[in-house]
């Protein structure tokens, strides 16, 4: 995050990958966005890469055809978008072959002669097992050397666990310097991922109660309706755990959890951010029993059809072991944090999809107010990242016109639908400007893996059970089990269908009135 506006100068942006579903998905749809938004500087051309055959006209086609099939509002104009494909060419290529990368020098050279800038942005939206020898293969075919600037955008998973994630690195940075290094995590282009740092830092409100003698616990979920799609391949060696909690769900843990940073600048920022992964209490595989549940979706009816258990997908092995949910209470041991568990959960094939963070702060030390049945709520700052952006304040008030003496309120600020951009524009747009703020450092990357490492060898050795949960449902019973021991209770996130928050706030009166209080469920 820059205080500054910098601008993004002219500059080659080469796509490898250009022809795959993250490219016709996201990737085009965010680069046609920026153009429309005056974004992409007329000297900027895109080189796509891939191996399949196409022209430039062909891979013009291709990617109008995403447009269509992924972005349909965003073309309304005709003319417009046959504006920007003309800045698309299109270079097909074996990524793994040396040779063939003369042929892309070539196009890059003559490209840069015309629209006379050096500056080139590398983008290998690829399988992982490509990274190093991508980077090897742009270093050794002289595309790496550059009298510009040149940077290097790089897809997940970065390594599957700290010794591969190290392994990778050092093949990256024998060719680039960290700061030429920007690995993605598509949540920090989330645009209340990034407002949590406003929110925090911008009111002053919430400094004096952002701790362990307000903050009575921390919920992070990141829950999805999908399965596993067409992704086993991947998935079944990743899991919940690599795919979701190693980067996403740990990086809304720091983006909560840390420090005011001493200046907006990337590095101070950072530098905040890591300081958490190393207040992070680590589980050795004996503890992780204690401190996290794992989940497998099992045959469901969402939607009212019937959809099938995670082992009977396509290319799931019938008999796999593969967590496809996780829960997880941490903790941050530091002085802000102490005895305040971050609770955080992501799952597949649950009732609804849906991001958000609640904070909940402590019970009134004593209760004058009850509302008819004899519960209070707790105040609650809700953060909602997706499908909703937005936030509220949960707080509990006198309804004029209700029986109720109390009931809870909200005061809530919510983002239009539609009106943010979506997380790869936004972070396309700083990597264009050379701004790292919302992009993953290698000291976090490998923190973030150190404290993996031992949750995944206790899967591994089968330590703790695999609870299998009704595809459609909220996931196993065994996470409610987490938090009751700490007498406390997961808030229920909603979907699209419940956007509205006075929706939300009757459905917790419902519960209170069931008689759940949040500390002594
Ligand atoms: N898809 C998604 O929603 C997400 C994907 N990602 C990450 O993005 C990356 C790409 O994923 P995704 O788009 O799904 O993958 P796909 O398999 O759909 O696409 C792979 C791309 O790589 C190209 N490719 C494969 N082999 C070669 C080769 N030898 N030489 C040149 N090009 C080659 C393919 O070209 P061709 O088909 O023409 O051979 C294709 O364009 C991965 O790291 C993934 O983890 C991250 C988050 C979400
Ligand atoms: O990185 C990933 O994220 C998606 C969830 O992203 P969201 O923006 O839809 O919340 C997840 O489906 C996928 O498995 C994972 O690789």
């Amino acid at each position: 995050m820059m205080n500054e506006e910098s601008k993004i100068e002219p500059h080659t942006f080469i796509l490898f990958g250009a022809t795959g579903d993250l490219a016709r998905r996201k990737l085009i749809p965010a680069l046609y966005n920026m153009y429309l938004r005056g974004q992409i500087p007329a000297d900027t051309r895109i080189v796509n890469v891939a191996r399949s055959a196409y022209d430039d006209h062909g891979y013009r086609t291709l990617a109008r055809e995403a447009m269509r099939e992924f972005a349909p509002k965003s073309i309304t104009k005709e003319d417009t978008w046959n504006d920007f494909a003309k800045k698309m060419f299109y270079c097909q290529l074996d990524a793994s072959n040396l040779d063939h990368y003369k042929k892309l020098v070539n196009m890059v050279e003559e490209i840069e002669a015309h629209s006379n800038t050096k500056n080139r942005l590398f983008y290998l939206a690829m399988a992982p097992d490509f990274f190093a020898t991508v980077t090897q293969n742009l270093q050794e075919s002289g595309l790496s050397h550059t009298e510009g600037w040149r940077r290097l955008i790089i897809e997940k998973p970065f390594g599957h666990d700290f010794a591969s994630a190290e392994a990778l690195n050092n093949e990256l940075r024998s060719v680039f310097e960290e700061d030429e290094i920007y690995r993605i995590d598509h949540y920090l282009g989330k645009e209340m991922v990034q407002n949590i740092e406003v929110i925090r830092f911008a009111n002053s409100i919430f400094e004096p109660v952002w701790n362990n003698r307000s903050i009575s616990n921390i919920q992070i979920t990141s829950s999805e309706t999908v399965g596993v799609e067409d992704r086993a391949s991947y998935y079944e060696h990743a899991g919940a755990l690599r795919d979701m909690v190693q980067n996403h769900m740990l990086q809304m843990v720091m983006m909560i959890a840390m420090e005011p940073p001493s200046r907006l600048k990337n590095e101070a920022i950072r530098d905040e951010k890591v300081k958490v992964l190393r207040s992070l209490r680590r589980f050795s595989p004996e503890e992780v029993k204690d401190h996290v549940i794992r989940g497998q979706y099992g045959v469901g009816t969402m939607n009212g059809q019937q959809v099938p258990a995670y082992v009977q997908e396509k290319n799931v092995n019938p008999s796999s072991e593969t967590e496809t949910y996780v829960a997880a209470k941490l903790y941050v041991d530091n002085f802000r944090w102490a005895g305040v568990p971050f609770y955080i959960r992501t799952g597949k094939r649950l009732s609804v999809k849906s991001t958000e963070i609640v904070i909940q702060f402590r019970d009134m030390p004593k209760h004058l107010y009850f509302n008819q049945d004899g519960n209070l709520g707790p105040n609650l700052l809700v953060i909602r990242v997706n499908p909703v952006e937005g936030m509220y304040i949960q707080l509990n008030a006198k309804r004029p016109g209700t029986d109720e003496m109390v009931v809870p309120v909200a005061m809530e600020f919510s983002q239009p639908l539609d009106a943010s951009q979506e997380a790869y524009e936004r972070l396309f747009y700083d990597a264009m400007r050379g701004d790292s703020t919302f992009f993953t450092r290698w000291d976090e990357v490998s923190l973030a893996w150190k404290f993996v490492d031992p949750i995944a060898e206790a899967f591994t050795e089968k330590r703790l059970p695999l609870h299998h949960y009704t595809a459609g449902s909220h996931g196993p019973e065994a996470a409610d089990n987490l938090l009751a021991k700490e007498g406390h209770r997961w808030w229920p996130v909603y979907g699209q269908e419940t956007a509205s928050v006075e929706a939300r706030l009757e459905k917790e009166t419902a519960t209170l009135r069931e008689g759940k209080n949040h500390e002594n469920p």
